[in-house]
């Protein structure tokens, strides 16, 4: 497997905000090319290392993120969210916006309109391209905030409690994309409550409460040995 994530490295990282600590310090390195888990009681500050991570968050320490080659795309699927019910935009117009830079108004391109409805199949909202967001289902909205972000090719994945409000569909489609995306040699963070699915799919786990709490190495012995034995030293490079 070719490792295309870069490995994270977190250097006393913390985050105040408003006199209130979000995250107490903590240092950690997290391999590339793999999916680390993470979990810890409701406030502990698990969204907000995410933020902190893809740089939406001041914080105090360094992240550093160390690319095989030049740095790759980020993507970004937060915790839920609602979408402005009187907003005149349809799922497609919507993914438009992703996979264009010209105004919607603008006649669509055929192979546009592929490419969007290729991104909506992949999440099960192939049949629902017309709606406007609002009309949207929570399990909805968080499968096109997911194919929005797979529109972009990116090997570093921040994902915030995925499987919100999906039907058991929904979490079987996205949990084949994840280790889709994570078997193709990107890094991905998955914030996540459910042990067992941590347990089954996840390669590392991070808990956090009041710091880094503890840290855990799940991965299959054969997946382990498939990424230790990729170009590793490349990331590095
Ligand atoms: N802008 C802010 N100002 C002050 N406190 C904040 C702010 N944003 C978040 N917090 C607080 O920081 C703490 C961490 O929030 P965060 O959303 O990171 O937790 P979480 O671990 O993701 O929780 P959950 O499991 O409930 O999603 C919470 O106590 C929250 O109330």
């Amino acid at each position: 497997m070719k490792i295309k994530g870069p490995a994270v490295e977190l250097i006393n990282l913390s985050l105040q905000l408003n006199r209130v600590i979000l995250l107490e310090p903590l240092s950690a390195h997290f391999k590339p090319g793999r999916m680390h888990a993470i979990t810890g009681p409701n406030g502990a500050g698990k969204s907000s290392l995410i933020k902190c991570l893809l740089g939406l968050m001041p914080h105090s320490g360094q992240i550093r993120r160390h690319w095989p080659g030049r740095p790759g795309n980020i993507a970004y699927v937060p915790q839920q969210t609602a979408f402005e019910p009187s907003l005149p935009v349809t799922i497609e117009e919507f993914m438009l916006t992703s996979v264009t830079r010209w105004p919607m108004f603008f006649k669509r391109k055929v192979a546009e309109q592929q490419r969007i409805s290729r991104l909506l199949q992949r999440v099960g909202l192939e049949n629902k391209q017309h709606l406007r967001l609002g009309q949207l289902s929570g399990g909805e909205r968080q499968r096109l905030l997911f194919a929005q972000a797979l529109e972009r090719d990116s090997h570093l994945w921040c994902i915030d409690e995925p499987m919100t409000g999906l039907d058991q569909s929904g979490q079987s489609l996205m949990t084949a994309e994840m280790i889709r995306l994570r078997d193709q040699g990107a890094t991905l963070f998955v914030v996540h409550h459910d042990m067992d699915w941590i347990k089954r799919h996840a390669d590392e786990l991070w808990v956090i409460e009041d710091g880094l709490k503890h840290h855990e190495l799940l991965c299959q012995p054969s997946r382990l040995q498939a990424v230790e034995s990729a170009d590793i030293e490349e990331v590095f490079a």
